[in-house]
């Protein structure tokens, strides 16, 4: 089917698709108050045709289709439509709303939480919006903590998070035991994957005890490790801050003779950062992420390709994700730890190809000057606010969040999929990883613009 020379519309049926579920407290509370939307009380509201979802309104997953394919399409998934519904199940009046925030840091939090505050408080009237300090151990060893709109006023220009945040100590019957002894009937719970896996095990035994309490997740994490959703907030902010090391590491290399800025960027498993930040600087010369093993020496190897390189152009710009390579770093059992989380703790692969690399030129090249400037930012790329994309960002996340919440669903997370925010189911995203695949364009960008190898085992004796 050659479409390239139609110059008419062409008409084609939408392939079949299903609809994932998105669960709600009248799944299991049959007898729930519906309300009219305190919006339709707001003058700055027009609810024109359209201005409140219906259940009908879904987006769908993928939005890439091959017409000529004569196969049928792999089932196609839709999701509902986020945005605020004309009826809400709970009287704002009685709303008692709790904030956690849990995991890494990652620009953005405070806003998401100020948002979360302002919406309720301003479109829905609730309130008592509590935040939960210290993330998921919180719940049961700390006071909750009243906010309002004036105590969070400026937090969007504050980076971190104002609850505190924390890993491990995840209870299931304590933290359940804790929502219900405060009285929480609205739980929004920021945080990454170890954060939305432990989210959909709240959901579960809350349904199990048939509480009147809907509870959500809020994607969060740097390293945009998170599936289904277009991308983390924070994320592009993160990106933007690691171009401050890379730009220090060129010129370090720059003012140097055969000089190696080296930059380690966050990354646990997924190379996101690092892959991004090296498209967005052009003075990289050869991006090292988890999904993509290298190895050192030998033909095609990194030393090999640094060499010439070097012969080039006197300086060469390294980015490591700081989960790559890490097999090949030498570690004793006891260096084998897991964080608070049961996240594997790396070994520092800066430190040690800065090792590598000096211990290399000693060998090749004993006579000539040489340096390594190993810039490590690590903390500073997520520990600040968020810019101004990721402040909207996180405000449209924050809304789509309480419209859902307020129409009594539940179990699900908010975020944006091919650019409309929809509801996805919490387990879902609690499985759905999202790591750099090497075989697409952007992976074939990086090596376009580094012209760096692909280390393909083929050439490594
Ligand atoms: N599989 C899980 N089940 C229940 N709780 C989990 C699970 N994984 C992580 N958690 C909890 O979620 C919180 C954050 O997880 P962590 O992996 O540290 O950060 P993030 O959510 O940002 O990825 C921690 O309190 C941790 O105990
Ligand atoms: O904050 P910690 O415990 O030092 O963890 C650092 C890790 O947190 C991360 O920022 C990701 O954390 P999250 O999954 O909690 O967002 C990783 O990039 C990094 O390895
Ligand atoms: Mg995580």
């Amino acid at each position: 089917m050659d479409l390239d020379s139609s110059t008419t519309a062409t008409e084609f049926p939408l392939p079949p698709f299903t609809l994932a579920p998105l669960p709600h407290l009248s799944d299991y509370l049959p007898s729930l108050p519906s309300l009219p939307n305190p919006i339709d009380c707001i003058p700055f509201y027009h609810q024109s045709a359209g201005f409140y979802i219906a259940s009908s309104d879904v987006i769908l997953r993928h939005i890439v289709f091959d017409l000529s394919s004569s196969a049928p399409p792999s089932p196609l998934i839709a999701y509902h439509r986020a945005g605020p519904r004309r009826t809400v199940r709970f009287d704002p009046s009685a709303v008692r709303a709790a904030i956690v925030t849990c995991g890494g840091l990652c620009p953005g939090i405070n806003t998401v939480i100020r948002e979360l505050v302002v919406g309720l408080w301003e479109i829905y009237g609730v309130r008592q919006v509590f935040g939960v300090p210290s993330g998921y151990p919180g719940f049961y060893s700390a006071d909750p903590v009243p906010l309002d709109p004036k105590m969070v006023d400026s937090w969007h220009k504050m980076g971190g998070t104002a609850l505190t945040t924390s890993r491990g100590g995840f209870d299931l019957g304590k933290i359940v035991d804790a929502i219900e002894r405060h009285g929480f009937n609205q739980v929004y719970c920021i945080g990454g994957d170890g954060t939305m896996r432990g989210a959909a095990k709240l959901y579960e035994e809350i349904r199990r005890r048939r509480l009147y309490v809907s509870l959500m997740g809020i994607p969060k994490t740097v390293d945009n490790d998170i599936g289904i959703i277009d991308r983390s907030f924070g994320f592009q902010t993160a990106v933007e801050m690691a171009q401050h090391a890379i730009n220090a590491a060129h010129v370090e290399a720059e003012s140097a003779v055969n000089g190696i800025g080296l930059v380690k960027l966050m990354g646990r498993s997924a190379g996101h950062i690092a892959l991004h930040a090296t498209l967005s600087s052009r003075d990289v010369d050869c991006c090292l992420i988890p999904e993509n093993d290298f190895y050192l020496e030998g033909k095609g190897g990194l030393l090999e390709f640094l060499d010439q390189r070097l012969k080039k152009n006197g300086h060469a710009v390294l980015v490591v994700a700081e989960g790559a390579g890490q097999d090949m770093i030498p570690r004793t059992e006891a260096q084998k730890e897991m964080d608070e989380s049961g996240n594997p703790v790396f070994l520092d692969v800066g430190a040690w190809l800065k090792t590598e690399l000096k211990g290399w030129w000693e060998r090749e090249h004993p006579d000539e000057l040489f340096t390594v400037k190993y810039i490590d930012p690590t903390y500073m790329i997520r520990a600040v606010p968020a810019n101004a994309t990721d402040n909207l960002y996180c405000t449209l996340l924050a809304h789509s969040a309480i419209h859902g919440v307020m129409a009594g669903y539940t179990g699900f997370v908010s975020g944006p999929i091919n650019g409309i925010y929809g509801y996805i189911p919490l387990e879902e995203v609690a499985v759905a990883k999202n790591l750099v695949d090497v075989k697409d364009h952007k992976w074939a960008w990086v090596r376009s613009v580094t012209n760096q190898p692909d280390f393909l085992q083929t050439n490594h004796p």
